[in-house]
């Protein structure tokens, strides 16, 4: 049975990285994406924006909505401070098992923990299902055009308090254009634009942070 391209970079973390260092575990993914094979993980540029703004609000409790192969999951948990946790969704069962192999070789199991399924469901259950009161810190990079029903559906769920952070991936490409105007239009949200590119490309992307105001 081939295999797949997300089996063919957690393979090259496994041979190429150090068990329990995050970092060197996002270098391998870096350098295999770069230099073999492209794939759509946040990348070192747009992960530096992504670093800064996890170390700026410190979370206690973060989601991710859209694990992929777990790039930005070990990205966000290796920076957040003890006792804190990343939930991260994803709904693609192969990628799931993938992102779990990573998150457990870079050794930031115990603070990630991954939800099985698709957002529009996970997300009604944080409270209840998840223990979640609200969230300091979102990192949306899932389809785009989810962006902005889920934004919309973590207001309607009050996971969301004063000062909430969101940060999403992507608004230039493949672009998140309803996000961009619900977000930007909205009283509700104080935004900020972070021009960057395209993961392992020169193609112009960026990251849009939008501060719920409450
Ligand atoms: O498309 C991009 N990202 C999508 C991510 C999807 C991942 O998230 C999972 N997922 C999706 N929707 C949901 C969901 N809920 C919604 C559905 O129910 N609930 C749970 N999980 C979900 C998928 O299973 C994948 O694991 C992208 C493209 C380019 C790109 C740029 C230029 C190019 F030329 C080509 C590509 C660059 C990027 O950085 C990108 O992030
Ligand atoms: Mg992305």
């Amino acid at each position: 049975m081939n295999q797949t391209k997300e089996q063919r970079i957690l393979n090259f973390v496994l041979q190429n990285a150090v068990r329990g260092d995050p970092c060197s575990v996002l270098d391998a993914i870096d350098k295999y994406c770069s230099e073999k094979e492209w794939a759509m993980n946040v990348g070192n540029e747009k992960g530096v924006i992504l670093d800064k703004t996890v170390e700026e609000v410190s979370p206690s409790v973060a989601l991710e909505l859209g694990t992929y192969c777990g790039y930005s999951g070990v990205r966000i948990a290796r920076l957040l401070k003890a006792g804190a946790r990343l939930l991260t969704v994803e709904f693609n069962p192969e990628f799931a098992a993938i992102a779990k192999q990573m998150f457990e070789f870079a050794g930031v199991q115990d603070k990630v923990r991954l939800l099985e399924g698709p957002s529009e469901e996970i997300i009604p259950q944080l409270k209840k299902k998840y223990e979640v009161d609200t969230l300091d810190f979102v990192f949306l990079d899932h389809w785009k055009d989810r962006y902005a029903p889920d934004t919309i559906l973590l207001q309607e769920c009050n996971l969301l308090r004063k000062g909430s952070v969101l940060l999403a991936d992507n608004v230039i490409i493949p672009g998140t254009p309803e996000f961009l105007n619900y977000v930007r239009n909205n009283s509700h949200f104080q935004c900020t634009n972070y021009p960057s590119h395209l993961e392992y490309m020169k193609a112009a992307d960026a990251m849009e942070k939008a501060v719920f105001l409450g």
